[in-house]
């Protein structure tokens, strides 16, 4: 053990064989004092290319370098070890992702000495870890959006209601919302199938989604063969002309139904409803309106609008 440990040679084999990189600067003249010649095959600038901290600070990727810098200056002149993550800079302009683990070797008032560390290539570990953030970003759409149909789910639904609300009463603005239902749903599952009956509710998605075209304007399926239409800034006028459009565009899809009792075709009951939101009004109040005007049309027949200033 002694004599493995009084050997520097072994040291150096040992230091130079890693993967990490060793390095050495003199704190006084901030120079590199040694770096490992791993450093070429990583980076591909040459071993004896990093002559001062300058070289090292030019070779770090402008959006990382004053941070970087001033966070390892500020952390070696207190004399904590450290570790910083930045983007370093090859010979031939690609990027490499480097972790700089330093050891503060100081004097005995205190002061640094020198810096030794380690440098690692950790690109492969960012690599993994942005696809990790980019996965979580899709599961995060995901969670918004209902499976079957693709358009926005309830969540979605109940999340942008609560923000157009808000913005609703800031601007006085109206808000309007068609709350729509498949008529004779389960008759139609039971004739065609229940995979059938996802498809006709796929296409019934799109066709809402299609009568609805300003850019606030929001679809969601909100359960079963349930819809919404959300429609910020529209007036009672322009909520009905939509409503009436859904329904021209659904027969227009002619999708055969068989066991409706109100058309050949699949059809829907609508209730809709427009408010300008005052200090006052509850948004569950609104919401539970329009359902009600919903229930009024499927009570009224099916197949038809039941609207107007809520
Ligand atoms: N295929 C399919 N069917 C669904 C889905 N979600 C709900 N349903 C069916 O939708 C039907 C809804 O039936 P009801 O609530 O009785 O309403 P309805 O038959 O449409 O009658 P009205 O609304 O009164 O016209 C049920 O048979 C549910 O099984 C789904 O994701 N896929």
């Amino acid at each position: 053990m002694n004599a493995f440990s009084n050997d520097p040679d072994v040291y150096r084999t040992l230091l130079e064989s890693t993967r990490a990189i060793p390095w050495k600067i003199e704190w006084a003249t901030m120079e590199f004092a040694y770096i490992g010649p791993q450093i070429e095959q990583v980076l591909g600038w040459r071993q004896d290319s990093w002559k001062t901290v300058g070289d090292w600070a030019s070779r770090i990727h402008e959006e990382d370098r004053q941070k970087t810098v001033d966070f390892c200056v500020a952390q070696s002149m207190q004399g904590a070890d450290h570790e910083a993550d930045y983007r370093a800079l090859t010979a031939d302009g690609e990027m490499v992702w480097i972790r700089d683990v330093v050891h503060v070797v100081r004097n005995p008032d205190g002061s640094p000495q020198a810096l030794v560390g380690f440098m690692f290539d950790i690109s492969e570990r960012k690599k993994a870890e942005d696809k990790i953030l980019q996965l979580q970003k899709e599961l995060e759409a995901l969670s918004y959006q209902d499976a079957l149909t693709m358009v926005a789910n309830r969540r979605m639904f109940d999340t942008i209601l609560e923000m157009e609300w808000t913005k609703a009463r800031v601007t006085a603005q109206p808000l309007s919302l068609v709350l729509l239902d498949i008529d004779f749903f389960k008759a139609y599952n039971d004739r065609h199938g229940h995979p059938q009956g996802d498809a006709c509710l796929r296409q019934v998605a799109r066709v809402l989604d299609a009568s609805a075209s300003r850019t606030r304007d929001l679809c969601a399926r909100l359960g079963g063969e349930e819809f919404a239409l959300l429609l910020p800034a529209t007036g009672v006028l322009a909520a009905q002309e939509v409503a009436r459009r859904c329904r021209k565009l659904l027969a227009q899809a002619a999708i055969p139904h068989g066991g409706s009792a109100v058309s050949e075709w699949v059809s829907c009951s609508m209730g809709v409803g427009t408010v300008v939101p005052g200090v006052h009004d509850n948004v569950r109040a609104f919401i539970e309106t329009v359902d009600r005007r919903l229930y009024e049309a499927k009570h009224g027949g099916r197949d038809r609008i039941v609207g107007g200033p809520a």
